[in-house]
């Protein structure tokens, strides 16, 4: 972010900017959702195959409450769950213990975009760039986690370098364990679809989801017993039409405040200047192509799209730099375990200037 003025950038250490620092890290925008919806009979089958016409099946999770012994048939049609490490997609038991089915392989009769999720992790994940931008869901893979099956804290490295965020739809089956954990430890939240997967009065089945940015680091503890069985979408950004929001938030008001109250003391930056603000999400950005960034800067996410907005809206210029850190080894060995590593592109840590 820069004001309008051709000097050069000054570094400027001050009360003010402190001041302003707490505001930014106090403010807090959603990074994930969570919700349950009833599944309607009419949406309720699974049909699957395993190669040949003779191999498929289908499963009901409307029509009384699967047994083990159903699931059990289609977990023969699956595949053991592999993940990214470094540019390669790799087998580990010790990582990540699952069965997969690619998208190839099934059809659920269970219509996300007829949901209203999407409206719901559209609100809460975009909440402040939903004016231009809108989210297209991509179902990834069905999985099944039975008793002993987890997978260890990772991110989803992006396939793509519009990957915004992860969506997890967990079907109506009984099941013990497989909590999903959001950030470290569960910090964010602990998502026990096993409590969740069925109405808490009337036992209905019902589809319970968690949606959350994808560098978000997050793991499945193990199933104790049971089946929980998932279909992960991946949710990418696609330009839209969408009308801009009127109304403002209350933490983008207090956020606008206190940027003018820095940006009026006639002490900060007396010549013009830049301020930076160290981005809190990683992004799916290819360093090598400057013009990426041009784009990238319309699809901040959270606190950071916060802090864009806050500055675009009291006339400040702002653009989104990258700062390479040619010693961050930690965080290559960190990420680098994951959905669909590739190699050429990963997360980046930009700077928003
Ligand atoms: O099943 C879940 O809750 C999350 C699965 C996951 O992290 C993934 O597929 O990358
Ligand atoms: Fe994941």
């Amino acid at each position: 972010m820069s004001t309008t003025t051709s000097q050069p950038s000054v570094k400027t250490s001050s009360v003010e900017l402190e001041q302003l620092q707490a505001k930014v890290q106090s403010l807090v925008a959603p990074n994930f959702c969570t919700g349950t919806l009833p599944l309607e009979t009419s949406a309720g089958k699974l049909f699957y195959c395993k190669g040949s016409a003779s191999d498929s099946g289908f499963l009901s999770f409307t029509d009384g409450v699967l047994q083990d012994g159903d699931i059990q048939t289609l977990v023969e049609a699956c595949q053991q769950a592999t993940f990214g490490r470094g540019s390669q997609d790799v087998l580990d038991e010790s990582y990540r213990k699952a069965w997969k089915l690619d998208v190839t392989q099934f059809s659920a009769q269970f219509d996300l975009a007829r949901s209203g999720i999407m409206e719901t992790v559209h609100d809460q994940l975009l909440h402040y760039e939903k004016n231009t931008l809108k989210l297209e869901p991509q179902l990834y893979k069905l999985n099944i986690y039975g008793p002993g099956s987890f997978f260890k804290p990772h991110v989803d490295t992006p396939r793509s370098e519009k990957l915004f965020a992860s969506l997890v739809v967990v079907l109506p089956t009984t099941h013990t364990g497989g909590n999903l954990l959001l950030g470290k430890d569960g910090s964010l939240f602990n998502f026990d679809s096993s409590k969740l997967v069925f109405h808490p009065e009337t036992k209905a089945p019902q589809i319970a989801f968690a949606a959350f940015y994808s560098d978000i680091e997050h793991e499945v503890l193990p199933v104790e017993a049971g089946y929980r069985i998932t279909l992960t979408y991946n949710l990418h950004l696609a330009d839209s039409d969408l009308p801009i929001p009127k109304a403002l938030s209350d933490t983008l008001t207090s956020l606008k405040s206190a940027l003018l109250d820095l940006i009026s003391n006639p002490q900060i930056l007396p010549n013009g200047g830049a301020l930076g603000f160290g981005l809190l999400y990683q992004y799916p950005i290819n360093p090598k192509f400057q013009k990426d960034l041009v784009k990238f800067a319309g699809a901040l996410k959270g606190n950071d799209a916060l802090v864009k907005t806050a500055c675009s809206s009291i006339g400040l210029e702002v653009a989104v730099m990258v700062r390479y850190d040619l010693e961050d080894e930690e965080n290559d060995e960190k990420y680098g375990q994951g959905r669909d590593r590739i190699s050429d592109k990963c997360y980046g840590v930009p700077q928003m200037l």
